[in-house]
């Protein structure tokens, strides 16, 4: 049997010569017309094809394993709703490593089938970071907040059963998909919105160190006063910039936490010189990953 990736690879008929370049395939949470996917087309270019998940477990899954995928991309954070908190358990149980970033602009719309008004809705489908992502709008009315798997999938299952009384809240590009009317523009709260998605990749198939100017590591620190502040001292000390700090809880520690940390510098030596440094101050340390800083889009 072909596996998707193979079929992937086969669809435009003859299989690729060696110099020519094979377009990757990449598992992605969500459906046609989501955001991953459009941070995957973003940064693999138009011809990726995408193993559409359901679920951001299901995600790492794919992306393991070699027959199905050439890796994935993982929302990791919104610049509105905050940290997707049980993604850095994902990433730090994958054993998969960080390639790449995407710092991607977010536009949430009010998406309803034709003929429907504003004073028809009475439940509104998404993904729980797109309703968070707007909140303030949302407030102004007493509509049923129904969590789903996808923005893109709320606004096909709209289309699908005809609904008068359930709008989604998807891209611009779910509405072409599906034929739905944008009933309200960028209803996210604010008008700039980034979600940052990580793009990783099986540590077999990064081939050498990648060349870069930001990297995540994850560490432990022992339970003593100072013990933090001193790791965070050597990073300042070689004027590398910690762009993120996330604590998040050891799963069944009794609330012993591991920190997440990014970093970004001019010069991979010098990030080499803060591990060596802060590794005797950490447990169990970590480097995820180094890549290039991404670009907001
Ligand atoms: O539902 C989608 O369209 C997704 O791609 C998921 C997701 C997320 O996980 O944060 C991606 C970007 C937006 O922040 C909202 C939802």
């Amino acid at each position: 049997m072909t596996s998707k990736k193979e079929e992937s690879k086969s669809k435009e008929g003859d299989a690729p010569s060696l110099t020519e370049e094979v377009a990757p395939h990449i598992a992605i949470q969500g459906y046609e017309g989501c955001f991953h996917q459009q941070a995957a087309q973003y940064y693999f270019g138009k011809h990726v094809t995408v193993e559409c998940c359901a679920t951001f477990k299901e995600v790492i899954a794919a992306a393991k394993d070699k027959s199905r995928t050439d890796g994935c991309i993982m929302a990791i954070e919104n610049s509105i709703a905050g940290s997707i908190l049980p993604n850095y358990n994902l990433l730090q149980s994958s054993g998969l490593k960080i390639v790449g970033e995407i710092y991607m602009q977010i536009h949430q719309n009010l998406l309803v089938n034709h003929g429907v008004e504003l004073e028809d809705i009475k439940e509104v489908h998404s993904h729980t970071m797109a309703l968070q992502q707007c909140y303030e709008f949302l407030d102004q009315y007493k509509w049923k907040l129904v969590e789903t798997e996808d923005t893109a999938l709320s606004a096909k299952h709209i289309a699908q059963y005809k609904s008068k009384h359930i709008a989604a809240i998807a891209s611009t590009l779910a509405a072409e998909i599906y034929d739905l009317k944008v009933l309200a523009p960028k209803i996210q709260t604010l008008k700039k919105n980034y979600t940052r998605f990580l793009v990783l990749k099986r540590p077999e198939d990064v081939k050498e160190e990648q060349i870069g100017n930001k990297a995540s590591i994850n560490f432990k620190t022992i339970h003593k006063e100072g013990a933090l502040a001193r790791v965070l001292g050597v990073i300042a000390i070689h004027k590398v910039n910690l762009s993120k700090l996330q604590s998040f809880p050891i799963p069944g520690s009794d609330f012993k936490y591991q920190f997440h940390a990014d970093m970004e510098f001019d010069n991979i030596k010098t990030f080499h010189r803060v591990i060596e440094k802060i590794t005797p101050l950490t447990e169990g340390i970590k480097i995820y990953g180094i890549y290039k800083k991404g670009i907001w889009k």
